[in-house]
């Protein structure tokens, strides 16, 4: 049997199996290796997967998002470098499976989903949420808000995803941060989308998305900004507010992240968006998300690598933040 964790002290959260004794490749594909939700007595942030993608507008396939990204995460070692962490060994972190939504009825989907959030989220514990496309951050915030009050969004994306429908479809992965604003789930001047490019319907798509209470870190800016000047203006936006980080993979560029539904060029590289994650090492996260991973879309697992990373960081700032409680 391989699913023998590292040794630990008495007491000490239950880490990784060991890659020293059973291979990598081997084994549960848990994220990270790391032990499952009910094979510890307690935990402080749990990883979930929503495998749902009948939201999507293009391309399909980011139901298979989860279980790619677990694949890519084998990988993760235990010390994180830049934050100079040991995000397993801080707390406890676990995998929490995946959460069942209909793939023939959204709405039904969308209250399977906010109740699979709200049970992982009593105590105000963190979530990271693997997608699924990006319908399923509607029900993560409605939870978190149920648990929090309005919270902070740090939404990056190539996509504003405030549209009204498509279809006369109200749910759906263009639309949940319209939906989020119009339920009040998010404070009042505390939301910013970060690195939108790409064509819009109209000049009105703006307006609407500034009338709706967000501000707009716009990809073109990055390379005069460069990560630090990003993340100024994000903490600028969202102070001390809780903050809910959502990132679509199709933030990053086509070159970086290829398996995913709506590519659009001129992107975030991984490494300047890692750098960013960790520019918010001090603010209060409360649960986040990274979704549209579509893996037939993908190559050689570069997307589901990607996310891989990119959760590692949110969770390493979001077990730090436990184990200071
Ligand atoms: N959330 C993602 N990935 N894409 C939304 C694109 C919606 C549109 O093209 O109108
Ligand atoms: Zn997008
Ligand atoms: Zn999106």
């Amino acid at each position: 049997m391989t699913t023998n964790p590292a040794p630990r002290p008495e007491g000490a959260p239950v880490g990784p199996v060991d890659g020293q004794v059973s291979p990598r490749y081997a084994g549960f594909s848990t994220f990270a290796r790391l032990p499952r939700i009910d094979d510890v007595s307690g935990w402080d942030v749990a990883v979930v997967g929503v495998p749902f993608d009948a939201g999507v507008t293009f391309r399909s396939g980011a139901r298979f998002g989860p279980s790619s990204i677990r694949e890519a995460s084998r990988l993760l070692r235990p010390y994180n470098p830049a934050l100079e962490s040991m995000p397993f060994a801080d707390a406890q972190v676990v995998d929490a499976g995946d959460i069942d939504a209909n793939p023939f009825d959204i709405e039904a989907a969308l209250e399977q989903m906010q109740a699979g959030f709200s049970r992982l989220m009593s105590d105000g514990r963190p979530v990271m949420t693997l997608g699924g496309d990006h319908t399923i951050a509607l029900p993560a915030l409605r939870a978190v808000v149920a648990e929090h009050g309005p919270v902070g969004l740090v939404h990056f994306d190539a996509h504003l995803d405030t549209w009204d429908t498509y279809f006369s479809a109200p749910y759906t992965h263009g639309t949940p941060f319209r939906r989020a604003a119009e339920e009040g789930l998010l404070r009042k001047d505390r939301s910013a989308h970060v690195g939108i490019r790409g064509s819009l319907y109209s000049k009105q798509d703006l307006i609407d998305d500034t009338d709706l209470g967000f501000t707009i870190v716009h990809c073109r800016d990055f390379d005069r900004i460069g990560a630090p000047g990003i993340v100024d203006r994000i903490l600028d936006r969202i102070g001390d507010a809780p903050l809910y980080v959502s990132i679509d993979i199709d933030v990053l560029d086509p070159g970086f992240a290829p398996g995913t539904g709506t590519p659009e060029a001129g992107g975030m590289t991984s490494r300047e968006l890692l750098e960013v994650l960790r520019g918010l090492r001090d603010t209060p996260i409360v649960s986040a998300d990274i979704v549209e991973v579509s893996p037939p879309y993908d190559h050689a697992d570069i997307t589901a690598v990607a996310a891989a990373n990119l959760a590692y960081e949110l969770i390493s700032i979001m077990s730090a933040q436990q184990a200071a409680r």
